[in-house]
């Protein structure tokens, strides 16, 4: 099943994410780490940063690929994925950036650059722990609803409601957000060896309760999830609001062996 684990905040949540990433950087220095945007995952990116100073961690090896990127975006615009990336992750974790990819949003060469990507990321042995977002209508990546479960990376056309989303970034104004994307396929992130997706807040409610307790459909992305052999779901109480098995999920997870980790 879906591990659902429901927690006090961002910080428990990053916690958990870092425990488990610091671990597999321990038992495998050249770990490929499957690396997402978005405000959700930057307090696991915080606390997995002081992990690696606190225990003098060698990141040195590290290997990591980002989930998507807006087309036709200079990559040195503050808001791009790349730089978001950058700053969010390469930077404050001290990652060697030759060994981090972001797909390749330029215009002339986008259809071939997502069968590239997924071609590097199998070279690379496939990717470790991807973590993950997800946006109100259940998108993972920038997979919108209606995506193929099967998918590769590729172009994708964003939803208005994506890009209202994310016309925070953008000074506000929906016109400056990008209307298209290059994004990891659905596929591409089932084959993750473990998957970690982080949600907070009550505007995620029904996306969450639609990926974990909802019926597998592309018209919510994440459902695939369900497809998966080892997802792990942290929620705040929230974004857990709508899940009709909570007190199971609480109940579980505090019975849980230790020994088991996520
Ligand atoms: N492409 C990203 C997703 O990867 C992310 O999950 C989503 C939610 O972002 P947030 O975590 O800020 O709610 O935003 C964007 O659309």
């Amino acid at each position: 099943m879906t591990e659902v684990i429901i927690v006090k905040n961002q910080d428990e949540a990053g916690s958990i994410y870092a425990q488990r990433v610091a671990r597999l950087i321990e038992s495998k220095p050249d770990c490929v780490l499957g690396l997402a945007t978005g405000s959700s995952p930057l307090a696991a990116y915080r606390q997995l940063s002081a992990l690696v100073k606190n225990d003098s961690i060698d990141v040195s090896q590290v290997r990591g690929f980002a989930l998507d990127e807006y087309a036709g975006l200079d990559p040195k615009h503050p808001q791009s994925y790349q730089s978001t990336i950058n700053r969010t992750v390469v930077e404050p974790l001290g990652l060697d950036p030759e060994k981090i990819h972001v797909p390749n949003g330029n215009l002339s060469t986008i259809s071939e650059a997502g069968h590239a990507y997924d071609q590097a990321i199998e070279d690379a042995g496939g990717v470790d722990i991807q973590i993950l977002g997800i946006g109100t209508d259940g998108h993972i990546g920038f997979n919108e609803p209606g995506s193929s479960l099967a998918s590769g990376t590729r172009i994708k056309t964003l939803t208005e409601q994506t890009r209202i989303d994310n016309a925070r970034f953008f000074d506000d104004d929906i016109n400056q957000v990008p209307t298209h994307c290059i994004t990891q396929g659905i596929g591409t992130i089932l084959k993750a060896r473990h998957l970690i997706l982080l949600a907070f807040g009550s505007g995620k409610a029904e996306a969450i309760a639609e990926t974990v307790e909802g019926g597998i459909s592309s018209f919510c992305p994440a459902s695939a999830l369900q497809l998966h052999r080892h997802a792990t779901v942290i929620v705040d109480e929230a974004a857990a609001s709508r899940l009709r098995n909570k007190d199971y999920y609480k109940y579980s997870f505090e019975h849980k062996p230790a020994w088991q980790g996520i």
